[in-house]
């Protein structure tokens, strides 16, 4: 029985079929699967033909409707066939007739090239630097031909560059810049839709066709004999890299980066991805370990002819469906691409064998984080030994529910039962009731301190205490006066203080302890405490790997709780999250801890949420700050560009006279939005406090619009799913929606100054208190995906990149 399987590619020209076409079309691909191959291929209404003589013989045209038609792969060998792509019906033989398909067999993909563009090229070998006119000829879909991946510069193998310094290939700037109009692509995000739709059809290939830029920053002023891009790459290294003669012979007359990303759309997509990994300056020997050896396939090499097996391999890009329902959620954009495609870096780190220890995996908002540490949850609990769990844990409840949703998806029933999801204080809570049934968590830990300080009369302001026992005793675990008396114990803290001094400050904090201990309700910090202690008390431990999500927000002692609930050994922790995020007041040193992670941190580049637009903008926000390593927040992140996949319309900002303008101006956004068929449940509205909230709700619907607000401690995201959520910045945390407004970002509210420990008292905390709020505005805007919008009203917060 012939199989159907979906090129993602065009997957975005669904969208612009009308409703009888998109009926017909899944009528189409459901006769690919009922019927056989002969019946299939003789089927009247199909209308299935071959390209005129000369052409690839594997590309068959179908028809759809009178004005649509359906371009397909249906290889010699196997019976599966591949939908590549919807056209105009006037068009489709023209566009089918450029394209070639071949199986890469040294990375044993299935990949297309633009061959009639490629091809027509002049000889630039004579004029190096010109890009062919062909290149207006390039995919007439629109559809980049290169996956927006990106090498990702590892700390993993430091040794690696070491004989070949990134950049030593070329003198390029580090980066390769963006082409100018980059085509909207799907290669390495392929079941998604783009915020910016490509080119419907041919006749759009002028505005579609890459633009081959002479202006780069390599041309600015042409030497007489412009250097080659690919000049000191042999070739020997590019075959072994899986560039074929023909694109060898290419890229031997391409002199800039820009050159060459013009070229992307014609180019084959995984040959693409190694030259650009080159063209960014890094080693032969990494580009094959993270370019090429993720995509070879587990089975050995994959035969030219073999298209088969390559069209199957091609995870990144290609969807084999197997049922009638998966081909209508495929179509309709109802799948969840991150389910089936992963980027090969994050197929790397998610199904690598073995970590020889802890592993972390760090990147900016929407890089697949969290769908990494899904994977490798899955990879884990495939391999677990008899009696074997695994932990997925994350900070919050919300953030919780959303792992467990997500992991269903993932895993068969059967697997899930192996994975505990909780929290990390939920976690702890577990392990102390054990021992101690009787014991609760407590959340007011602040205001018991606060009653402490005024019942007794203390001398020290109560922040000053919390801050204390928060980001000194418990955080640095210490659990003796002694401790606390060690000239080390204050390290960082600017307020300074005397012996003297610190024997009442751990009286006062100790007292306070125990008269929380008596009432049989501990904070999450001495739970944790207690669960770290009563676990390294134990032979034998509950779980045999941990994952750990949105892990820039752990306190030191929830860490220690993870550390001990693990044995130390080869996949132990597993660890996603991004300091540019942190919205909690925890500064963490993995090494401390006990948790070594050296040579095995990972950074994602590739941005699959954000459009390029909103992202820059948004980065604005953090500027000034240097963005701190995970686990280690005296050093910073490794420098490297950050590429989004998608790309839509600038950021909307508002600045109102008042409030009662700003909200009306919201309502008229929000009114908008719905205008453009943007559906209620895909658009949220955040604000800074549960006061602004609630009016917002309120003024929405008196204005007849739908609002619900979200609480993420009492709601499940499915609850509100018909309205427009109203939520605050805290709990828009690890969602994300088509379009975000965040409003009343002013300069009262952002930094909330409040909630900021004073200069005077605490100069590095009263810093690091302003970060967490201005990472809350950042996590608040990088969850939209395609639409942003940011008011205020009076003065702006000083954070908004105005
Ligand atoms: N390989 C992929 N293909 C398609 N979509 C992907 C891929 N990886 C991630 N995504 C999508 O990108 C979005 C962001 O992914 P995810 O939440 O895992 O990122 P993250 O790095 O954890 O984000 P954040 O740190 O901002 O919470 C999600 O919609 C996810 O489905």
């Amino acid at each position: 029985m012939p199989q159907l399987a979906i090129d993602a590619t065009c997957l975005p020209q669904y969208d612009k079929l009308d409703k009888p076409t998109r009926e017909r079309l899944l009528a189409v691909t459901r006769k690919f699967r009922e019927l056989s191959l002969d019946a299939l291929l003789a089927h009247p209404d199909l209308r299935i033909r071959s390209l005129p003589a000369g052409q690839d013989p594997r590309i068959r045209t179908f028809r759809i409707s009178d004005s649509w038609t359906g371009v397909m792969l249906a290889p010699e060998s196997g019976e599966t066939f591949l939908l590549v792509h919807l056209l105009p019906r006037d068009s489709a033989e023209a566009w089918a007739g450029d394209q070639r398909h071949d199986v890469n067999p040294v990375m044993g993909t299935l990949e297309r090239r633009d061959a009639t563009a490629l091809g027509q090229g002049p000889d630039r070998a004579a004029e190096p630097g010109t890009p062919p006119a062909a290149a207006a000829a390039a995919p007439a879909s629109g559809e980049s031909g290169g996956a927006p991946g990106h090498l990702a510069p590892s700390a993993a193998e430091p040794a690696e560059d070491a004989d070949e310094t990134p950049g030593q290939l070329l003198d390029l700037p580090t980066a390769a810049p963006a082409p100018r109009e980059p085509a909207p692509s799907f290669a390495a995000a392929p079941a998604g839709r783009s915020a910016t739709a490509p080119a419907a059809d041919p006749a759009a290939a002028g505005t579609a066709a890459p633009h081959p830029q002479t202006d780069g920053p390599g041309d600015a002023h042409p030497a007489p004999t412009p250097e080659l891009l690919f000049d000191r790459v042999g070739d020997r290294d590019l075959e072994r890299l899986g560039i074929d003669p023909e694109i060898r012979d290419f890229c031997r007359t391409v002199t800039t980066a820009r050159e060459l990303h013009s070229w992307a759309p014609a180019l084959p997509q995984d040959q693409f991805e190694v030259l650009r990994a080159l063209a960014e300056g890094h080693s032969v020997q990494r580009v094959r370990d993270e370019v090429v050896v993720p995509r070879r396939p587990a089975v050995g090499a994959v035969a030219r002819d073999d298209y088969d097996t390559a069209i199957r391999h091609t995870r990144e890009r290609v969807i084999v469906v197997n049922d009638n329902q998966e081909i209508e959620d495929v179509l309709a954009g109802e799948f969840n691409a991150w389910r089936i495609y992963l980027h090969p870096m994050q197929r790397e780190l998610a199904y690598r064998p073995r970590f020889n220890g802890p592993a972390k995996v760090s990147g900016g908002p929407g890089t697949g984080k969290t769908v990494v540490a899904l994977h490798r949850v899955k990879y884990l609990a495939e391999h677990l030994p008899l009696d074997g769990r695994v932990l997925l844990t994350s900070f919050t409840n919300a953030l919780v529910e959303s792992l467990k949703r997500n992991l269903a998806l993932l895993l068969p029933p059967e697997l899930v039962e192996d994975v505990d999801v909780v929290t990390t204080d939920k976690l702890a809570l577990d392990v102390v009731k054990e021992v101690h049934p009787d014991i609760a968590l407590r959340t007011d830990t602040q205001g018991f301190f606060a009653n402490y300080a005024r019942q007794h009369r203390l001398p020290w302001p109560v922040d000053f205490l919390f801050s204390e026992y928060r980001h000194v005793v418990t955080a640095r675990g210490i659990t003796t006066l002694e401790g606390y008396l060690d000239p080390d114990a204050r390290a960082g803290r600017t307020t300074p203080l005397n012996a003297d001094q610190r024997r009442e400050v751990w009286h006062a904090i100790s007292s306070v302890r125990a008269m929380m201990r008596t009432s049989r309700r501990l904070p999450a910090e001495d739970l944790h405490a207690e669960a770290a202690r009563i676990l390294g008390e134990r032979s034998e431990l509950p779980y045999t790997n941990v994952v750990v999500d949105e892990a820039q927000d752990l306190h030191p002692a929830q860490w220690r709780t993870l550390r001990a609930v693990v044995r130390r050994g080869p996949d132990d922790l597993f660890i996603a999250g991004d300091n540019r995020q942190r919205i909690y007041d925890n500064a963490v040193s993995f090494r401390q801890l006990g948790i070594e992670i050296v040579g095995r941190s990972f950074p994602l580049r590739v941005n699959y949420r954000t459009t390029e637009q909103i992202l820059r903008w948004a980065d604005g926000i953090l500027r000034g700050r240097p963005v701190t390593e995970l686990g280690d927040s005296s050093a910073t992140e490794p420098g490297g560009a950050m590429r989004c996949v998608l790309s839509g319309p600038e950021p909307e900002l508002y600045g109102a006279h008042d409030e009662p303008a700003e909200l009306d101006a919201l309502a008229e956004r929000v009114r908008a939005w719905l205008g453009d068929r943007i559906a209620p449940a895909d658009i949220c509205v955040t604000a800074r406090t549960n006061r602004l909230r609630d009016s917002i709700a309120a003024h929405l619907r008196a204005r007849s619009l739908p609002a619900s607000i979200f609480k993420p401690k009492e709601h499940s995201i499915t609850d509100t799913a018909h309205g427009v959520r109203v939520t605050t910045m805290h709990g828009v945390k690890g969602l994300e929606f088509r379009a975000i407004a965040v409003f009343g970002a002013t300069a009262e509210a952002l930094p909330q100054l409040d909630r900021v420990t004073s200069a005077e008292l605490d100069e590095n905390q009263h810093q690091a208190d302003l970060d967490a709020q201005r990472s809350l505005l950042y996590v608040a805007c990088t969850r939209a995906r395609e639409r942003l919008y940011v008011s205020w009203h009076g003065t702006p917060s000083p954070f908004l990149p105005l």
